[in-house]
């Protein structure tokens, strides 16, 4: 580094522009750069081995070094001819391909399509003369050709033919050179693809102009040099002074395209506070895919007892860094398709909530199954199964409780200043029980079972109030005033979309976790409007990361940042482990003596007071009536559905009729069944009959119509 370009130490550590980071820097502790001096590599010779070694022929080392661009030229030249035979067939590809757009215009139809409907008409007939004119040089270079082959034929015999052959087959192979990435991408950065090289200063630039994140003139500046950190390469540096951070992480799929890793493997945060700005970027890039590692076992399951006022360990980033959860003044959505951990991660905070003697638990396991079963033990109400029965007795439960937060407020505003300075339960308040206003956690799985339930209320009314409908006005009034009395919601869904969970409900869960789902509206429904846009985007999680989300602090009451989630990867709790820290809770509770309601024995519950149902009515309705914390709606007409914005960026113009689904699938990186359903709910007609013979499949399979897909793309590209 040259010693010019140094500017201060003090600071997180010198700036240096990009393209020119030849020389070795070291991080010193304090972070600045130091020029470190070069190393020689040498060996000591007399003046005769000298001699002799000038004497001797010898490749140069650029050549010899496999590394090497030389090295890797003989290589390549050496074994050409293993390779000629598949870049003639993709030559041949490229070239059919090529000709196919020519000969139907298509540079002209695509510019047509993009400019509007309108625009698409008007140029019909320049586009059809065109293609008519195309079709007319095919034909008269083809019979060209023909004529010179046979020319050649008669003049030279059958040699001639050959070395034309050859030619052809060499300018094919050219063609049809396998480029670096996919076949036929250009690759924006030549050469191999280690890491360390990845980072250096001017191929992320180039990355960076690629991905058109920067100007074709702008250069990067490098605030913290390239360093191994954890398992992965970490780097820190400031955009130029147009740019903005954030517009670097919506776009970080395209950054870790022009870098040529899985955007799994690439995280990009905004640098913030004191050592930070708006153009301030930390990036790292792991070593491999950080989710796809052994899980990390959760400290729970050892933890004699836990303080449900400190946030509870949830887990961990990709670069290792552990993530807690808070629990208190906040309530949580955990939203996900089928099977990807949606109960595990539930279990964490209420698993802590029964190591604390001090808590109230309340669960409703909408599926009723086992999973919530060790929680019997420590829970003051405890509902297994989503029966009507079951949804009634929620509603009782959810109304004493509705009851209870009404009574704290009451009883917050007479205590004095000092126990209650804030109108808000404290630590002591929760931890008295004479006071009787313990932190209340409320965690109900499969929600969307109780909240869907469309039976009548009051049988005598079948027009009236459903039961679903009960339900999702108390959970909304407790999510709303429930927090500063000390009450907290954890709900898990497998459906979380509007109808299920209605936008007042939803928005006054101000934390939000996305595992896995199918797509950017499922994924914006759970962590609010505007999160895709952001660059938040569940759906871009692969199946195979169980327990891996995006956890994001919607409502500013909490650590989390409201402005960017962060990709977790939860803490594995098995049940065993739970079991054993509900026994831990239960004795606690014992000793504490507070043990309460059904795990106590003490099952019934009263009907309500009807001066307390009266006043409940009045503040419901008014809770249910008002703006929720996120108000946002999803306008799912504004983009295309990921799936299609996939399939139009993959097929070919000239791609029409059915396609194989699996194949189809493969080509955008979704499984068979996760592309069908997309399909669907993106509103793609079914093929009609739906599984036929293709090549290449021994069975009849499942087919998409490519013009089913087609209809759609173009109809939202017209609107
Ligand atoms: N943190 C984790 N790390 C690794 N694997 C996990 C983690 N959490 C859950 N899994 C795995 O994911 C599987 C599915 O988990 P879970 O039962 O919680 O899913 P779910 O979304 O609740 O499913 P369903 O919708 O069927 O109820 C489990 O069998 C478990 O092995």
């Amino acid at each position: 580094m040259a010693a010019s370009n140094r500017k201060s130490d003090k600071e997180m550590g010198e700036l240096i522009a990009f393209p020119n980071a030849a020389v070795t820097e070291l991080d010193s502790e304090r972070g600045a750069l130091e020029k470190a001096t070069p190393v020689l590599d040498g060996e000591l010779l007399t003046e005769e081995q000298y001699r002799q070694a000038k004497a001797r022929w010898s490749l140069p080392a650029a050549w010899t070094h496999p590394q090497s661009t030389g090295g890797r030229l003989a290589v390549r030249a050496a074994t050409a001819p293993l390779h000629l035979g598949g870049a003639v067939a993709r030559g041949m590809a490229v070239t059919g391909r090529a000709w196919w757009r020519w000969v139907r215009v298509a540079e002209l139809r695509d510019a047509a399509r993009e400019a509007g409907a309108a625009t698409v008409v008007a140029k019909f007939d320049e586009v059809r003369e065109l293609s008519i004119l195309r079709w007319k040089v095919t034909g008269g270079v083809t019979l060209g050709g023909a004529v010179v082959t046979g020319g050649v034929v008669l003049l030279a015999g059958g040699s001639g033919v050959l070395v034309l052959g050859a030619a052809t087959a060499l300018g094919l192979a050219v063609l049809g050179r396998r480029k670096d990435g996919a076949p036929g991408r250009r690759a924006a950065l030549p050469g191999p693809r280690s890491l360390a090289w990845l980072m250096n200063g001017d191929h992320l630039v180039t990355a960076f102009r690629d991905a058109k994140l920067i100007g074709k003139d702008d250069m990067l500046m490098l605030v913290k040099s390239p360093r191994h950190d954890g398992k992965g390469w970490a780097l820190t540096i400031d955009l130029p002074p147009s740019r903005k951070a954030s517009e670097v992480i919506t776009k970080r799929e395209a950054l870790a395209s022009a870098l040529a890793v899985d955007e799994v493997r690439l995280i990009v945060e905004r640098v913030r506070g004191d050592n930070g700005h708006a153009g301030r970027l930390a990036l790292w890039v792991g070593d491999a895919d950080p989710y796809a590692a052994e899980p990390v076992p959760s400290p729970l399951a050892t933890a004699e007892r836990w303080d449900l006022w400190q946030p509870v360990p949830f887990g961990t980033t990709a670069r290792g860094v552990a993530v807690n959860l808070p629990v208190v003044w906040t309530s949580l959505l955990i939203g996900a398709i089928p099977r990807q951990g949606k109960t595990f991660v539930a279990r964490l905070p209420l698993t802590a909530a029964a190591l604390d003697p001090h808590v109230r638990l309340i669960i409703a396991d909408g599926k009723g199954g086992k999973d919530f079963r060790p929680f019997e033990q420590v829970a003051h109400r405890f509902i297994r199964g989503s029966r009507e029965a079951d949804a009634r007795r929620l509603i009782l439960v959810l109304e004493e409780c509705a009851a209870d937060v009404a009574d704290r407020f009451d009883r917050l505003a007479e205590m004095d200043d000092e126990l209650c300075p804030e109108s808000k339960v404290t630590p002591e308040i929760t931890r008295d029980p004479a006071l009787g206003m313990p932190l209340t956690v409320i965690g109900i799985d499969e929600v969307q079972n109780f909240l869907g339930m469309d039976v009548p209320l009051d049988p005598d009314n079948p027009k009236g109030k459903k039961v679903g409908g009960r339900i999702c006005e108390l959970l909304t009034y407790i999510a709303k005033t429930g927090p500063a009395a000390g009450y907290s919601l954890i709900l898990a869904t497998q459906k979380p979309d509007a109808q299920v969970i209605p936008d007042g409900l939803r928005g006054q869960l101000g934390t939000r976790f996305a595992l896995k789902v199918m797509t950017y509206q499922a994924s914006e429904t759970i962590l609010g409007a505007g999160t895709y846009k952001a660059g938040m985007d569940a759906s871009k999680l692969l199946t195979s990361h169980k327990g891996v989300g995006l956890l994001l602090g919607a409502d500013g009451e909490t650590e989390l940042s409201a402005g960017d989630a962060v990709t977790v990867r939860t803490h594995l709790l098995h049940i065993a482990a739970i079991r054993a820290a509900c026994e831990r809770g239960r004795a606690l509770r014992e000793q504490a003596g507070t043990l309460s309601g059904d795990a106590a024995g003490e099952n019934h519950l009263a009907e309500l007071d009807p001066t307390v149902a009266a006043r409940l009515a009045d503040e419901v309705t008014t809770a249910t009536d008002s703006e929720p914390v996120d108000a946002d709606l999803v306008d799912e007409s504004a983009e295309l559905p990921e799936v299609l914005a996939l399939l139009a960026d993959e097929l070919g113009t000239d791609e029409s009729g059915v396609v194989a689904t699996g194949d189809l699938a493969a080509r955008i990186g979704m499984s068979a069944k996760a592309f069908g359903e997309a399909l669907r709910a993106a509103g793609v007609a079914a093929a009609v009959p739906a599984k036929r013979r293709m090549p290449g499949h021994p069975n009849p399979v499942a087919v998409v119509d490519l013009d089913a897909v087609r209809a759609l793309i173009d109809s939202a590209a017209r609107r």
